[in-house]
């Protein structure tokens, strides 16, 4: 019961603003599965490519680790990998708690990579939408926050702009404009992926 009611203000909380940040007390992943994470999509600097263009054109100075890559079928760039990845991130209790949240049907993952800021790297200011109509919404697990800068910056249409910084677990709306500020001391690491809905045939 409290369990529903606790889900139920956090569908209110995103449908009225377009995102949700849980901080260490709230976070929907463990420790220990912020770890695991952290262990899989990080320990390899060398399937880290360095991106300089966004999809969308925007400026961007990142480096990625391409996990599934989205297409008519979301594609693997290491099936053992993705599957222990997406055992964590979508696991049934996940995929509920993100369709409660986005009050939507089934949801599927279509895409996931992890991110390294280093200092001065940045995100410049894009929509997901504009990656792929398909999705509703990013989901970004922080991996390690910046010690300055690298701050979440949201875009509302109707209000003013908001930075997140210490969040864990952010959930964001696909059609929601934002970027990441420059990093400014530290290295900002984060997994990011994006829900779209399950397709039925
Ligand atoms: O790593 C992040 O914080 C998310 C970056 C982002 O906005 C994106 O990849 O679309
Ligand atoms: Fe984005």
């Amino acid at each position: 019961m409290m369990r529903e009611v606790i889900e139920e203000s956090l569908a209110n909380q995103f449908r009225q603003t377009g995102y949700l940040a849980f901080g260490s007390h709230d976070c929907p992943f463990s420790p220990e599965e912020r770890a695991r994470i952290r262990h899989l999509a990080m320990n390899d600097p060398d399937r880290f490519v360095v991106v300089s263009t966004g999809d969308t054109d925007e400026a961007v100075s990142v480096r990625v680790h391409r996990l599934l890559i989205d297409g008519d079928r979301p594609r693997a760039t290491d099936a053992v990998l993705v599957d222990a990845l997406l055992a964590i991130v979508a696991a049934p209790g996940k995929l509920a708690l993100y369709e409660k949240i986005l009050a939507s049907e089934p949801v599927v993952v279509r895409r996931m990579q992890a991110h390294v800021l280093a200092e001065g790297e940045f995100i410049g200011r894009h929509r997901d939408s504009e990656s792929s109509k398909r999705y509703l919404a990013a989901v970004i697990v922080q991996l390690n926050p910046a010690e300055a800068g690298g701050g979440f910056a949201i875009y509302p249409p109707d209000r003013p702009a908001l930075f997140l910084h210490d969040f864990t677990v952010l959930v964001t709306d696909a059609e929601l404009e934002h970027e990441v500020m420059p990093v400014m001391a530290g290295r900002r690491c984060t997994l990011a992926f994006w829900l779209a809905r399950a397709e039925t045939c």
